[in-house]
């Protein structure tokens, strides 16, 4: 077969994405995030932007979500945040693009995987792709994952051709909760990952321009098994006190 000085193309592919894994994971350990440019290439990330677009002209985002009352009962639709999102699973129409995105950073979280021992990565949400649709837009300061429901790696793709800081939507990440926030530029083809926990408080700053980005959450087996089982633990207490509150006694059979 083609081997080039001794190594097939698929050697080489695996041995580029075993070197960036080694990269992040170093990254990862010294500062809680990292990031990579030129992920994709341009031309991949513009057809995943065409695509993403599509699925914004296609109304296919729902709103951020909206909280409910502002204290006193009264329905106040105010919003914690701004942004319109899509799950998408990768199976969509006119989402391949989106879908060599899904595979390509499962790879690489797959190889980062092989290097860090204290967690097990199998699996991940769908991506979420979010849109802030400029005009101030923002999210509230945050931690993706407080209370151990299982995510322990956030990837962000960001989809932002000629993104400048004059736009705003820096994201705002504060590794070890420090004051000084690292200001990320949510530019095209760019990959940030970080540790979904505590160690990364993170914001969206006010974006004055469409800002287009795909999130997937890895998780670990094993904080994701407790975390399940504490939920159906939860949902048969629910069942049992809602049973015993309206005085019927089914609530406490099965
Ligand atoms: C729905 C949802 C979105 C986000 N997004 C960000 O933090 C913004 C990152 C960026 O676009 O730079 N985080 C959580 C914990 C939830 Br839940
Ligand atoms: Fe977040």
């Amino acid at each position: 077969e083609n081997r080039l000085n001794g190594y097939t193309p698929m050697d080489l592919l695996q041995n580029r994405f075993f070197e960036r894994a080694e990269f992040v994971v170093d990254t990862l350990r010294k500062q809680g995030y990292c990031y990579l440019d030129d992920f994709h290439g341009e031309d991949i990330a513009l057809k995943i932007l065409s695509e993403v677009k599509n699925l914004h002209h296609r109304e296919k985002f729902t709103d951020g979500e909206l909280v409910s009352s502002n204290g006193n009962g009264s329905m106040l639709n105010k919003k914690i945040r701004d942004d319109k999102i899509a799950w998408i699973d990768g199976k969509e129409e006119n989402c391949q693009a989106i879908s060599h995105h899904m595979t390509t950073v499962n790879t690489l979280i797959r190889f980062c995987n092989g290097l860090i021992e204290e967690y097990d990565i199998e699996h991940r949400t769908k991506a979420m792709v979010a849109c802030y649709p400029g005009q101030g837009t923002c999210y509230k300061r945050h931690v993706d994952n407080p209370n151990k429901d299982g995510r322990c790696i956030t990837t962000l793709y960001y989809l932002n051709p000629g993104w400048t800081e004059e736009k705003g939507g820096m994201l705002n990440l504060y590794p070890g909760g420090s004051e000084e926030p690292v200001k990320i530029l949510p530019r095209l083809d760019r990959l940030l990952l970080f540790w979904s926990d505590r160690r990364n408080p993170h914001e969206v700053a006010p974006s004055h321009d469409v800002r287009y980005a795909i999130t997937l959450w890895y998780f670990d087996k094993n904080e994701r098994a407790r975390f399940r089982k504490k939920q159906e633990e939860e949902e048969r207490k629910k069942a049992i006190f809602s049973g015993q509150e309206n005085g019927s006694n089914e609530g406490g059979g099965n």
